[in-house]
């Protein structure tokens, strides 16, 4: 297969495994070589580096596809054609389960790099009329995941703004038969306000400029962003877009549904913007104006009028809640329609693309979330590759010269440790009688983290990947402070109760996440983000660096060239040996 290289692919080293020296100045100045000739993809062993172009290749035609498919692993020049087509000949040769780690900072291209694997398996894999319907499906829902997940920010145009795995089911002919999406953890809080320079949900602007003018009659909704708060941060009523039906709001009365969110109208606007609940919601507009800016105080039987930050607390409150469960929905919607109900055995491949470690002026509860997730992630590739592959030659007496590498374990505790850790610390926060605000929670995290190695003072973690300070004072969700001056004592036992609520239950769904990943074979993709200005052709040494540190880019390597090139588990070679 020399043969089918051209000049261009011979342009640095394809393999990093293969490089003569081994030293980082080596390694960046092979990726940059490459990369100036847009040869984005190189492999260390079989595991695929990519850089991001930040321009179309004609890499991902038709004809590359057919290349690829069938073709072992090292024979033709790296691409993540050949990692999707390896992992599928694999699963269907030895019928177990895999998937496929994509990860890297935001920007860095694990969306596109999903969408490629996709795109790969809808041309390669044999179909049926029912397959490619599934497939269909399975294809044009990630356009309509973005269009409600994703949203402009400062490092990357269409961030993933939530966490997605994908598993993809494929019967013994190696058919592709389903699908299935487990969303985690989408960042609410952009509903309602976005940082200097970032925007909404992509879906926000879409219907503005893209809906018919008889839907945009039918929403109430006039052609142009610059009316609504949400989007410019003026005026509001994106939030009552959506059906009833989809929301689960439903009687006049039911109270209970939105109890505890209230909304604030200006006077001129009030009647107008009341309307919409009605029509949209099925909520009758006089309740839930009075339930926005009304408040009862139960001892005396009174009713109050409800302070203006008490009501915007509420609105936007509801604005959050109705647009998570609106994705809640569109993924169960989404899953229905993809799924295989069919008992017979599948062997599935995973596509992990979970947002990206990020690091902003104001970081809030959320980023907390999805940089802790990112430090599991790169802790489940540490034991995966560098840690049980040391084990293993360790415990079977193999001579073997250890490499050293940073195990981030030591922060993944700090964040997730039972009675210890910094979840715990704010779910016995959430729950201590007494006064509870910000100030207390910082003095107890110095108080008990203080001398940890990865904590600063005034919530500073020092991250894997950088360090971030989060926001503890301000109007971001960790926020006591902000609770106790604005809200009354009710309120701040429930929203502390929500994000007890919602760290303990990430800290879980992480769990079981990374139990689900153990129990499968995995491959890896590690996208390097080429440029912060997102420019094509610009290769910021500096930040590539910082990356393949973070990485283990060269602890891996160093593990590869050292270790046995071919391995495989003794089960598994067992059975293709003796049933083969
Ligand atoms: N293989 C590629 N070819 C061309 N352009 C690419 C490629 N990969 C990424 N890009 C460009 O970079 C942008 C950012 O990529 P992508 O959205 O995949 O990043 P990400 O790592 O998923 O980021 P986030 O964590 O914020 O969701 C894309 O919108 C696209 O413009």
């Amino acid at each position: 297969m020399e043969g089918a290289l051209t000049a261009r692919d011979r342009v640095g080293i394809q393999d990093f495994v293969l490089l003569e020296e081994t030293n980082e100045a080596a390694f960046i100045s092979n990726l940059k070589k490459r990369y100036s000739k847009d040869l984005i993809y190189t492999y260390i062993g079989t595991l695929l580096v990519s850089v991001n172009p930040y321009k179309e290749l004609d890499i991902y035609n038709k004809k590359q596809m057919d290349t690829y498919m069938g073709v072992n692993f090292f024979e033709l020049p790296p691409h993540i054609y050949a990692l999707a087509d390896n992992a599928y000949h694999t699963m269907l040769t030895e019928f177990n389960n895999h998937f496929i780690l994509i990860s890297g900072e935001s920007g860095a291209g694990k969306t596109e790099a999903s969408k490629k694997i996709l795109q790969f398996y809808s041309v390669s894999c044999p179909s049926t009329t029912l397959m490619s319907t599934v497939r269909d499906k399975m294809l044009m829902s990630n356009p309509v995941l973005e269009a409600f997940g994703n949203a402009k920010t400062l490092k990357n145009n269409n961030s993933s703004r939530f966490g997605k795995y994908m598993d993809i089911q494929f019967d013994s002919q190696g058919d592709a038969v389903g699908g299935h999406i487990l969303n985690y953890l989408l960042e609410k809080s952009r509903v309602v306000h976005q940082n200097h320079g970032e925007r909404n949900f992509h879906i926000f602007y879409q219907l503005v400029e893209g809906a018919s003018d008889s839907l945009l009659q039918q929403l109430g909704l006039e052609r142009d962003c610059q009316h609504y708060n949400y989007l410019t941060q003026v005026c509001m009523v994106w939030f009552l877009i959506f059906s009833k039906k989809t929301l689960g709001f439903q009687s006049k009365n039911n109270k209970n549904n939105y109890n505890k969110n209230k909304t604030f109208f200006d006077t001129q606007q009030r009647q107008k913007f009341l309307d919409f609940p009605q029509q949209l919601l099925g909520v009758d507009a006089h309740s839930l104006q009075e339930e926005l800016t009304f408040r009862k105080i139960e001892a005396k039987q009174e009713q109050v009028h409800t302070h203006l930050n008490h009501a915007i607390y509420g609105r936007d409150a509801l604005a959050k809640a109705i647009y998570g469960q609106t994705f809640t929905w569109l993924v169960h919607r989404i899953n229905d329609s993809t799924e295989n109900k069919d008992a017979s055995k599948k062997t599935v491949i995973g596509l992990l693309d979970i947002y990206g470690f990020e690091v902003f002026y104001v970081n809030s509860f959320e980023q907390f979330c999805i940089n802790y997730c990112n430090e599991k992630l790169q802790q489940l590739f540490i034991q995966l590759t560098l840690k049980a592959e040391q084990d293993e030659y360790e415990a079977e007496g193999i001579e073997w010269e250890p490499v050293q590498f940073f195990n981030n374990k030591i922060i993944c505790d700090l964040v997730e440790e039972k009675h210890r850790g910094i979840i715990s610390l704010l779910d016995e926060e959430c729950l201590r009688p007494g006064d509870v605000t910000d100030l207390t929670f910082l003095e107890r995290l110095e108080e008990k983290m203080g001398n940890h190695p990865h904590f600063r003072g005034d919530f500073r973690l020092l991250h894997y990947a950088g360090e971030v300070t989060y926001c503890v004072v301000g109007n971001n969700p960790i926020l006591f402070l902000f609770l106790i001056s604005h809200l009354d004592q009710l309120q701040v036992i429930m929203t502390f109760m929500l994000y007890l609520q919602v760290a303990t239950q990430f800290k879980s769904s992480l769990l079981k996440l990374t139990e689900m990943l153990m129990a499968k074979q995995a491959w890896y993709i590690r996208c390097l983000k080429s440029n912060e200005s997102k420019q094509p052709g610009q290769f910021d040494e500096a930040l590539i660096r910082h990356q393949v540190k973070y990485l283990g880019l060269m602890e891996h390597l160093r593990v590869r060239r050292a270790g046995f090139a071919y391995r495989r588990k003794y089960e598994d070679f067992l059975k293709s040996s003796c049933c083969g």
